[in-house]
């Protein structure tokens, strides 16, 4: 489990970002991370690993403080970064000198992804390209076999098979004991895989619910033609006609549709939650 209790944050010499932020993560669940750019995301997730340190509060990561950094934590999470340098070594030299870190590394999980993703163990990661390198990483990471898998944008520099590769293969890792979470601004990377939505806005969770309850509370209508303005708890144009978000009343289960979820919520926040009013969540 991972576990922010009362996080109070800010950088250096800028306003305050996370003021008693509060979160609890599960294992067995895909958590996807969303926002607006600058809400706060790479920054919560440096939390999760203990690159960067609460002002106050704790954050722990099945049981261990992150900011202490023990290597027992450390061989059981693998962060996959929005931004990195990577030496001008081979993939094999890398993975010869990084494996040894994590001891549940699997070399054959590895030789597999590597071929999913068409990557080769003799290239030179220097020559690679910027999808390329992201495609190694999350071969790298899903192989260390940590028990939580952060993934900071990792769909950026992806092509569409690729996506379509990288959601495959992160249900089919997905286990009982992993904790499994995606940042990303490209919220359709993130159909039909997520469990669970964490919204951040300006340092704030605005939302935090599981897909099984979005789709029983919400309904997802690409016109709203005849559905009555009460019903309605977020519209907005597209191509022409009006879409939204209204309350789920007939109780068949409804297609989360990610994108119009995500602008629901940052546009109109208390309105979204007001379906899930009865419904009960630790944040
Ligand atoms: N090293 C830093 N020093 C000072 N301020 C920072 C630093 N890193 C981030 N910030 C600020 O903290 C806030 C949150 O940034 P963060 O990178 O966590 O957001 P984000 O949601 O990941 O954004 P994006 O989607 O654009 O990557 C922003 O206002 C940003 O300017």
């Amino acid at each position: 489990m991972i576990k922010l209790s009362h996080i109070s944050f800010r950088y250096k010499k800028r306003r305050q970002l996370f003021a008693d932020l509060n979160l609890t993560l599960q294992p067995g669940f895909i958590y996807g991370l969303l926002g607006k750019n600058g809400a706060g995301k790479s920054s919560l997730l440096k939390h999760m690993v203990g690159l960067l340190y609460p002002d106050s509060g704790t954050c722990t990561v099945f049981g261990f403080d992150t900011s202490a950094r023990k290597p027992a934590m450390l061989q059981d999470m693998y962060l996959v970064p929005e931004e990195f340098n990577l030496p001008a070594i081979s993939l094999a030299t890398f993975v010869k000198a990084n494996a040894v870190f994590y001891s549940r590394f699997s070399y054959n999980q590895l030789q597999a992804y590597l071929a999913e993703f068409e990557l080769s163990e003799n290239d030179k990661l220097s020559t690679l390209s910027y999808g390329q390198k992201k495609k190694f990483l999350i071969a790298f990471g899903l192989a260390t076999n940590a028990r939580v898998l952060i993934l900071d944008e990792p769909t950026n520099g992806l092509d569409i098979p690729s996506k379509s590769q990288f959601r495959k293969i992160m249900a089919a890792a997905l286990d009982e004991e992993k904790i499994i979470i995606i940042s990303t601004h490209q919220v359709r990377d993130l159909e039909n895989l997520i469990d669970s939505i964490v919204v951040l806005e300006q340092g704030n969770i605005i939302f935090n619910q599981s897909i099984a309850d979005i789709s029983e509370r919400l309904a997802f209508e690409h016109s709203l033609a005849g559905v009555p303005d009460e019903e309605v708890l977020y519209a907005e144009e597209l191509q022409g006609r009006r879409a939204g978000i209204v309350k789920n009343i007939a109780g068949i289960d409804s297609r989360v549709d990610m994108e119009l979820l995500f602008n629901g919520i940052v546009k109109n926040a208390p309105a979204i939650n007001g379906a899930f009013a009865n419904l009960k969540y630790e944040y």
